[in-house]
């Protein structure tokens, strides 16, 4: 039986923009998403703006436990009647970037609304301390290229990366839902990584980096930190690197960036670390 209770209505979810309901209707890439999650009976799967259950339904199907998040009432009452009985699927009425998200670890396995990817993505990634074990998401094509760019320019995608490997799985043609939509999507994967490229305890100080560092995606390195680090302390960093100096900062990759923040802890004084919301154009040097 659902847990959805109606009287929850007034509170549920707020208006929310619903112009993107392109619901899924190709049984394959349903079941392509399923496998590719790798879902298990014992896990529990979050269905992000679940519809009518395109993905919920099948997602129940394997066992696991299914949470499904819906902010559209409509769909929500359709989204009941497809439960036919199922007691692990719990119904929703909310919108995804207030609800609750599950404390012990889950599975997001969903078709999302395209107008709120990047917040979407933002309440899953931005604290590595919210327990995702991994993704496989619809999103806009663009948004996938976007998520999983390199040079990385983005110093939000860069702090999520140094958790998560984010990966563009395949592109997926408009003809796959109802109604299509003018643009191609893309399956996105996100797989936490098993060991973090940056430690949970230092994760604000590595945004506060990144920001930083990214404030001008294609400044040398030497120029780009030199508010931060020496000139001797720059030299023997772009050595560790192996890389020139001249390199421009979004060149740098993932486990370059983890040198760079532990490089900076542990030889540089907390007084020149950057800050979040330090006017970073006031580099020192600049
Ligand atoms: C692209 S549709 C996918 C529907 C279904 N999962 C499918 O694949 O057929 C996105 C869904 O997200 C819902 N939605 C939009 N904004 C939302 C929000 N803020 N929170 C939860 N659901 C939302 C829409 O009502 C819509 O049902």
């Amino acid at each position: 039986m659902s847990k959805y209770n109606k009287k929850k209505r007034g509170k549920g979810a707020k208006a929310s923009n619903f112009s993107a309901q392109h619901q899924l209707i190709s049984k394959r890439l349903i079941y392509d998403m399923i496998n590719l999650a790798q879902v298990q009976s014992s896990d529990t799967i979050l269905d992000i703006g679940a519809g009518t259950g395109a993905l919920t339904v099948p997602l129940a199907e394997t066992g696991a436990h299914v949470i499904a998040i819906e902010a559209d009432p409509a769909f929500v009452d359709k989204l009941l009647s497809h439960m036919k009985n199922r007691d692990n699927i719990r119904v929703k009425y909310a919108d995804i970037l207030e609800a609750v998200l599950p404390k012990s670890p889950f599975v997001v396995v969903a078709n999302i609304p395209y107008s709120i990817t990047t917040p979407i993505l933002g309440r899953l990634l931005d604290y590595p301390s919210v327990p995702l074990k991994r993704a496989i998401l619809l999103v806009e094509k663009g948004a996938a290229k976007r998520f999983t760019a390199v040079p990385i320019q983005d110093p939000r995608i860069l702090s999520w990366r140094m958790h998560y490997e984010i990966r563009l799985v395949r592109t997926v043609s408009p003809q796959h839902f109802a109604p299509p939509p003018k643009v191609d999507s893309a399956i996105l994967s996100i797989s936490r990584r098993s060991k973090p490229l940056v430690d949970m305890q230092h994760q604000l100080k590595f945004r506060a980096l990144g920001a930083y560092g990214l404030l001008d995606p294609r400044l040398p390195l030497s120029a780009a930190l030199i508010g931060i680090f020496t000139p001797p302390q720059i030299t023997r960093l772009v050595r560790v690197l192996g890389i020139d100096r001249e390199l421009p900062m979004c060149r740098l990759n993932e486990e370059q960036w983890a040198v760079v923040l532990y490089t900076m802890l542990q030889h540089v004084p907390p007084s020149r670390w950057p800050q979040l919301r330090q006017n970073v154009k006031k580099r020192k040097g600049f």
